[in-house]
Formats: C-alpha cells, structure tokens, sequence
C-alpha cells in the first residue's frame, strides 16, 4: 500500500508547540457543538491522538472521554487500518455532539474507518495533508503530502556535530 509519495520533508513539533497547536484547535472548536454550543463527549483515536485530546477536553471541559485504538502505521510504512479497540457505543451512538481527535490526517484512511462507526461525529485533527483533508471537520496547520510530522512522543534531543565540523 505503499503509492504514496515519498517523505521529502520534516516538520518536528515540540511539545510546547503541540500544546499550543492543541488548544488552538480547541478554541476553534468552543461554542460549536449541537447543544448549546457544548460538546457531549471527545473520543481520542490512540495512539496519538491521545495528548491532543486531553488538551482539547481540559480547554472546553469535557469529563466524558473515551478511546478508538486504530493502528494502520509501522513507523512510516502503511498498511489497512485496523479498529483493535471500539468505545463506549452506548456513550457516543452515532456520533452526535462527539468531537473526535487525533493528531493528523495524512491519507484519511484512519478517519474513514472511524467515521462509519460514528457518522454524525464532528471530527478534529491539529495537523492536516492535502489527501486526507476532506474527513477533517477542523484543523489548525496543513503541511504539504510529501512531508513527514515528527511527534515529540517520538523524538529524543540528541548531539548533533557543528556544521563545519571540528578541528
Ligand atoms: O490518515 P492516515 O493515512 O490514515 O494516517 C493518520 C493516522 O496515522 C497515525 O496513527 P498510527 O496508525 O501510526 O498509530 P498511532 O496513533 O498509534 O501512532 C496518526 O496518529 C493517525 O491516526
Ligand atoms: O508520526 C507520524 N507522522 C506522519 O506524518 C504520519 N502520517 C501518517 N502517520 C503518521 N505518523
Ligand atoms: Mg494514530
């Protein structure tokens, strides 16, 4: 499943600006739910929409937040995705007043998969590519397809030579 375009470049994101690009989303996304603005419930799709979900929850305040585990990615090469854990089906039904969040959508494959189970679900991702763009309800940056998003759950700081080397 790999015709897909390759990862020319990368977009690093610290945790600070993860944790500001997550309440941006959240701002964005603050007086739009169906019952007087407020959202029911947010449902992370994990793993990584994990942070950006807490995040979301704490700035709007939403005490029901529940899990969809989907895995489709071994490190950058992708296969089907696959749903290995389903929420609370009585909590979140057919998605009405549900944010769902992750952290971005590249193909869109993770989302489609998603959202049969819960079509009426608004879904929210910080990070968004031009491929998958169109199951995003709201985002807060786009990068273009040939570029891979580094997570800080995913990076260490290490040395790094000085560019014109050493004496
Ligand atoms: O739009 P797509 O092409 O489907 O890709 C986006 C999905 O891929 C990554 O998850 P991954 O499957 O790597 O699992 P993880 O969240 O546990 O890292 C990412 O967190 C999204 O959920
Ligand atoms: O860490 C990640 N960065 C990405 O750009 C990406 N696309 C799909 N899955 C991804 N995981
Ligand atoms: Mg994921």
């Amino acid at each position: 499943m790999n015709d897909r375009l390759p990862h020319e470049k990368g977009f690093h994101v610290s945790w600070d600006q993860l944790h500001r690009d997550a309440r941006a989303l959240a701002w964005r996304l603050q007086g739009r739910g169906p019952d007087d603005g407020a959202w029911r419930a947010v449902v992370a799709i994990t793993r990584g929409g994990m942070a950006p979900a807490m995040i979301v929850s704490r700035e709007l305040n939403i005490r029901h937040v529940d899990t969809i585990s989907v895995k489709s990615y071994d490190h950058q090469s992708q296969s089907e995705p696959r749903i290995i854990k389903s929420p609370d089906m009585e909590l979140v039904g057919d998605g009405e007043g549900v944010l769902i969040v992750d952290d971005l959508v590249d193909t869109g494959r993770t989302l489609e998969l998603v959202r049969a189970h819960m079509p009426k679900a608004h879904v929210a991702t910080v990070y968004a590519k031009p491929q998958g763009r169109a199951q995003v309800d709201t985002y807060v940056t786009e990068v273009s397809q040939d570029t891979w998003i580094f997570f800080p759950w995913d990076m260490a700081l290490q040395y790094v030579k000085p560019y014109r080397g050493t004496d």
